[in-house]
């Protein structure tokens, strides 16, 4: 990476300060296009081949207005890349049940590349159960237990998409990770705990914390690489940043806030990824590269060869 786009984070400083550090920026918008750009040539290079567009199924229960929006710009970036997708909307009483044997049928449809059932779900409703619903095959969003023991064992399959795209935008800004301590911050199944399993495989030393962690602070400021995935606007200050540390918000709390007060951190961070533009395009495009990866190998097609 080349960009040499910074964020004068001195504003704030007290007076007379000299640290006039300032973090690059990591632009997961700028990145996401490239991933994405890519995943176009290979989805119109499969309905080439094939006749049918590769095609991603989103599945929402209930109305939650963030979830709708979620959703509603998959499927836009899905279109730009030449992926159809189909939408699969049930209201907030469904029962597991239903809802196990919406996906399975999903499942089952040869039209179907990937399935993205949209976390979270009404509470009564067994969220465990519906996800390991999606066939291995089609797990795009790389949540069922399949997708997470094969990232445990660093094995080939689908990522949890957001440490996915983390990961990707560690290496698109050269970031090596072997003997960096990497904190997690957050335990959740498909974004903490994946991330730190997928930190691990690359190297790094890795801490996870979480809500019972007793002094947050003094760990978090030993973080050569933190990911910062607890759902808590602006948890994490900058006081508590490592100077030169590299800083990924995972957070989208209300009104595209991060979990990371950014001004504060991009003045002791080396790199850090802004909230928008950061890594939530990063996820969406692992996404849609996945829906192409699962629509190939359901062709039996390589990519490699198209
Ligand atoms: N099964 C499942 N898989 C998910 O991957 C998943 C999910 N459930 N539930 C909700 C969260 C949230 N999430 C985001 C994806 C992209 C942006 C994103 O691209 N945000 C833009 C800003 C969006 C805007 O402009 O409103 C940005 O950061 O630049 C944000 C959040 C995926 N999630």
């Amino acid at each position: 990476m080349t960009t040499a786009q910074t964020v004068s984070a001195t504003a704030g400083a007290p007076a007379g300060a000299t640290d006039t550090a300032t973090a690059r920026l990591m632009d997961g918008t700028a990145v996401a296009r490239r991933i994405s750009e890519q995943t176009a040539v290979h989805a119109a290079k499969i309905t080439e081949r094939t006749g049918t567009a590769p095609c991603l199924a989103t599945v929402l229960v209930g109305e939650d207005p963030a979830s709708v929006t979620y959703v509603r710009m998959k499927q836009n970036r899905c279109a730009k890349a030449g992926i159809t997708s189909r939408h699969v909307e049930l209201p907030a009483s469904t029962t597991t049940q239903e809802l196990v044997a919406a996906i399975t049928a999903l499942s089952e449809d040869p039209e179907i590349s990937g399935i993205l059932l949209q976390h979270p779900v009404p509470h009564h409703i067994d969220e465990r159960a519906a996800f390991e619903a999606i066939a291995p095959g089609k797990d795009v969003d790389g949540v069922t237990m399949h997708s997470f023991a094969a990232m445990g064992f660093g094995l080939p399959g689908f990522v949890s998409c957001t440490p996915g795209g983390i990961m990707r935008l560690l290496a698109a800004y050269d970031v090596d990770l072997t003997g960096k301590h990497a904190v997690v911050v957050g335990r959740s199944a498909i974004l903490g705990k994946p991330a730190g399993m997928l930190l691990l495989e690359q190297n790094a030393t890795v801490t996870y914390c979480h809500s019972r962690t007793r002094d947050l602070s003094s760990i978090v400021r030993q973080a050569d690489v933190l990911v910062a995935a607890v759902g808590k606007a602006e948890f994490i200050r900058g006081e508590d940043i490592k100077p030169g540390a590299v800083v990924l918000d995972a957070g989208y709390n209300e009104g595209n806030v991060g979990d990371v007060h950014f001004e504060s951190a991009a003045a002791r961070a080396s790199l850090i990824t802004p909230v928008p533009g950061g890594v939530g395009p990063m996820t969406i495009a692992v996404l849609l590269e996945q829906t192409v990866l699962a629509a190939a190998a359901q062709a039996g097609l390589d990519l490699a060869e198209l």
